[in-house]
């Protein structure tokens, strides 16, 4: 893995990819999508690279030893558990570790994906119960490392961008990720078992033990019936139950659950019998509450799972069994069982593992065809973009006696073009509905773990965009190129981002890519066409930020917003803005030819991730204060910053005094009454995301509002138009930044050289009051920076947030750096 991981981080980059963070572990065996087929490998050493590009959504990449479990855990209650996983696995953000904020997707609870090493098992339902007590929205999933022989061991591995020297590979612990933002997933499980036999009532037990059960004969028809369930046992099955029935003289005799079983298992065929005589498995029913009917119960077959309602019972192996009372017990914790809960007998086959898959996936298509109906206009539900198939070890050829048949039934079920990628493990386990639509119905969304079983996980946009399909679309292309190769601009691409002849990037709003416009009431908006492709990263980021703001508007539209933000501006101390232009005049003064810092609270950094372990706003905004910040500049963009318009009310509630630039994408004014209600005192302007026309207009609208006008720039062209357009700038930030990747020079070559255009001279020397300030990359590596040679230019301050963020704490002195 020491090699293999670099290895893919450079072959990406040579590609124009780049990875940020990469985990993974051994397996049992690998699945994998090729760009004509999906394939299961076993017993073979080989590795499959997933690469995933998930816009709009945060990631954290995290490593937990065993040794970091803290000793008083068990005692743990929800609030010490948030406290412990949020600093653990960067799940910070609001209030309990659930973004409050009222940006687009962070309402949406997060999803966190593991993987366990074979050591961490002993920890993992500890693990996962505190995961449910801190996040109990939150869907978890994953799978435990395994190894194609026994005598190899487990390993798992981590590698960070900010490392890049590094792949940690790990012997125990658990590797994970953390998903926040526009990504929805949904996991199911196949638990590769078929109920035997009648159904039960559980007559003495408790916890994970039970002791005593009755044949449950009338009410398992009557299920039946009132379900509208055809009776698709078996002539067979149904003799047997009249041979029981007989047999018990119609009696309910309550018997030791080992003594039933026993019973029992002298009516299975040779293969079942054998079967249960080297594992008994034990279902129980899902959803009961006590009391009376549980709702969960009932059919022998799949008929729920091909509903998609989840399955009937959580399939459980008998741990020991009590020689003298017959009682089992199932794994503790895994089950809280019932008086009168039912139960069933379970054996694993072959046909029947494959009819569940089916029957889990014509449910999953089922459900997600019923979910398009009742959605509301505007609504969107879960676009697939993958699918995450893991099963365990003993499934694959061991199961159904071929290769590939697991993938083979999701390829049937979701087509080709969907890739599948995967592992063989040593265990699964997920976050399991309630409501059932598709996974195995359970207590209150409870992540089980499963020692045998098939995790499918469908992975797409929460949002419901269009997903780019790689396969199809490589096909598609090759064949209207005549089998030439791809054509992917910018991002991930192959070919440059378009610039016009001035060497600047060529970017659309995503209005211009519309097939269609939509009326919803007052709000007119269009729709990008899913086969247009942003050509930059800049370019891409506008096109989600309208869709942002159109989602906004939807719920709530701009007349509202309007007459909200008049309403916030009437009241007295929310008159006035504070002048963040003036803060920073004030300061320079007499320590003119000295470099004023502007710190900034951002959350992540696109081509980093996040910044901070624990990103605390209002902490930081007061770390700053302390260390004699002015003014401060607060990046509320949550879809590459990981921001919030929150962010920007914290930060002022902390540190009342000092003014704040609102660091984000503006396109629209409805962003400004938002900035301006959520407490900013100024806003930057994107030249390059901004026609003439829009950045004279929203120029206009924020100074109407009180808000002061910052343009960011990053050639010498921008600042030439700017000086054209006329439009009242306080202060020109000159950034440092690529916009067609969002990487920054480190050396500072991008801002110099416009720090030192004539265009930039001429500019001053028209607007002499334009505080010109640098950003990006301005705290450098290893202190100063670029700064020393842009402070010989007409740079006066700079806004700095990853090296103060990063730093953990304000290292205000080094590199010259003052405040
Ligand atoms: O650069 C943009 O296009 C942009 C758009 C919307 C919000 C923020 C934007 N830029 C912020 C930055 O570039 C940096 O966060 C800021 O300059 C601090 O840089 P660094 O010190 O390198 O973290």
């Amino acid at each position: 893995m020491s090699i293999v991981v670099p290895t893919i981080v450079e072959a990406a980059r040579g590609k124009g990819v780049i990875i940020s963070n990469v985990i993974g572990s051994t397996a049992g065996g690998v699945i994998g999508s090729s760009s004509s087929s999906t394939v299961e490998v076993e017993g073979t050493p080989c590795v499959s690279i997933t690469l995933a590009s998930l816009p709009s959504v945060t990631l954290g990449a995290f490593y937990v030893a065993e040794g970091d479990l803290p000793d008083q855990a068990y005692e743990y209650g929800e609030e010490e558990w948030r406290k412990y996983l949020g600093d653990t696995m960067m799940m910070t953000g609001g209030k309990g570790g659930e973004e409050s904020s009222p940006s687009l997707y962070s309402s949406f609870p997060p999803s966190v994906l593991l993987f366990p090493s074979a050591s961490f098992q002993k920890y993992l339902d500890f693990f996962l119960n505190g995961l449910d007590l801190a996040y109990p929205s939150a869907t978890k999933f994953g799978a435990v490392a395994g190894t194609v022989s026994s005598l190899s061991k487990d390993r798992l591995f981590i590698y960070n961008e900010r490392k890049p020297d590094e792949t940690t590979i790990m012997s125990g612990g658990v590797v994970g990720v953390t998903m926040r933002g526009d990504v929805s997933v949904k996991p199911m499980v196949a638990q590769g078992a078929r109920g035997v036999g009648g159904t039960y009532r559980v007559v003495d037990g408790e916890g994970s033990t039970i002791k005593t059960i009755v044949l449950d004969i009338d009410d398992d028809d009557e299920r039946q019936v009132e379900q509208g369930e055809e009776k698709e046992e078996s002539l067979a099955g149904e003799l047997m139950r009249q041979q029981m029935q007989n047999e018990e003289g119609m009696s309910r005799m309550v018997k030791p659950v080992l003594a039933e079983a026993n019973m029992m298992m002298k009516r299975l065929g040779d293969e079942e019998q054998s079967f249960m005589k080297r594992a008994l498995l034990i279902g129980v029913e899902q959803n009961f509450r006590g009391g009376g009917d549980g709702g969960g119960g009932g059919g022998g077959g799949f008929e729920r799972l091909k509903e998609g309602k989840g399955h009937s019972y959580l399939v459980r192996q008998v741990v020991s069994a009590g020689m003298k009372d017959g009682s089992v017990t199932l794994p503790t914790g895994s089950v809280d069982v019932k008086e009168g809960q039912r139960i069933r007998f379970f054996v694993r086959d072959r046909e029947g593992a494959k009819e569940e898959l089916e029957a889990l996936w014509t449910g999953y298509k089922k459900s997600a065809l019923e979910k398009t109906f009742e959605m509301e206009e505007g609504e969107s539900g879960l676009e697939p973009a993958a699918v995450m198939v893991i099963p365990t070890m003993d499934r694959g050829e061991k199961l159904f006696q071929k290769q590939g048949v697991e993938t083979e039934i999701v390829n049937k079920a979701m087509g080709n073009d969907i890739p599948k990628f995967g592992f063989f493990a040593n265990g699964v386990f997920c976050s399991i509905d309630s409501g059932g639509d598709g996974g195995v119905d359970s207590r209150d969304s409870t992540t089980c773990s499963f020692g045998s079983a098939g995790l499918h996980v469908v992975i797409g946009p929460r949002s419901g965009r269009g997903v780019w399909r790689g396969r199809k679309e490589a096909s598609s292309e090759e064949e209207e190129q005549g089998g030439g190769g791809e054509r992917v601009f910018g991002v991930g691409g192959t070919e440059a981002a378009p610039r016009d002849p001035e060497g600047e990037l060529v970017v659309k709003r995503r209005e211009i890519q519309a097939g269609r416009a939509i009326e919803v009431s007052t709000v007119a908006w269009s729709v990008a066409e899913k086969t247009a492709r942003p050509t930059s990263r800049l370019e891409e980021f506008m096109w989600e930020k309208e869709t942002e703001v159109d989602r906004l508007r939807e719920r709530n539209p701009l007349a509202n917003i309007l007459s909200n933000c008049k309403a916030y501006m009437m009241k007295p101390e929310n008159a006035k803005t504070r002048d963040w232009v003036g803060a920073i005049k004030a300061h320079l003064g007499e320590e003119k030819g000295n470099f004023l810092v502007i710190p900034e609270c951002k959350r992540s950094e696109p081509n980093v991730g996040a910044l901070r372990k624990r990103y605390a706003v209002d902490k930081l905004a007061k770390e700053f204060k302390a260390g004699g910040a002015v003014a401060l500049s607060v990046n509320s963009d949550g879809i590459m910053f990981g921001g919030s318009l929150e962010d920007i009310t914290t930060a002022k509630e902390a540190c009342p005094s000092l003014p704040i630039l609102a660091s984000d994408l503006v396109l629209y004014p409805y962003q400004l009454y938002m900035l301006r209600m959520a407490g900013a005192d100024a806003v930057n302007l994107v030249a390059a995301a901004c026609s003439a026309k829009d950045l004279l207009y929203l120029g206009k609208i924020a100074k109407s509002i009180g808000l002061g006008v910052c343009v960011t720039v990053n050639s010498k062209v921008q600042v030439e138009n700017i000086a054209k357009v006329g439009i009242g700038v306080d202060a020109v930030l000159v950034s440092n930044r690529e916009w067609e990747d969002f990487t920054i020079d480190q050396t500072g070559g991008r801002a110099l050289e416009v720090l030192r255009s004539q265009e930039m001279k001429d500019f001053i020397g028209k607007l002499p009051e334009t505080v010109v300030l640098i950003e990006g990359g301005v705290g450098g590596v290893g202190g100063g920076g670029y700064l020393e040679d842009a402070k010989k230019e007409c740079a006066v301050g700079g806004i700095l947030g990853s090296a103060l963020v990063e730093g953990g704490g304000v290292k205000l002195e080094e590199g010259g750096i003052r405040l």
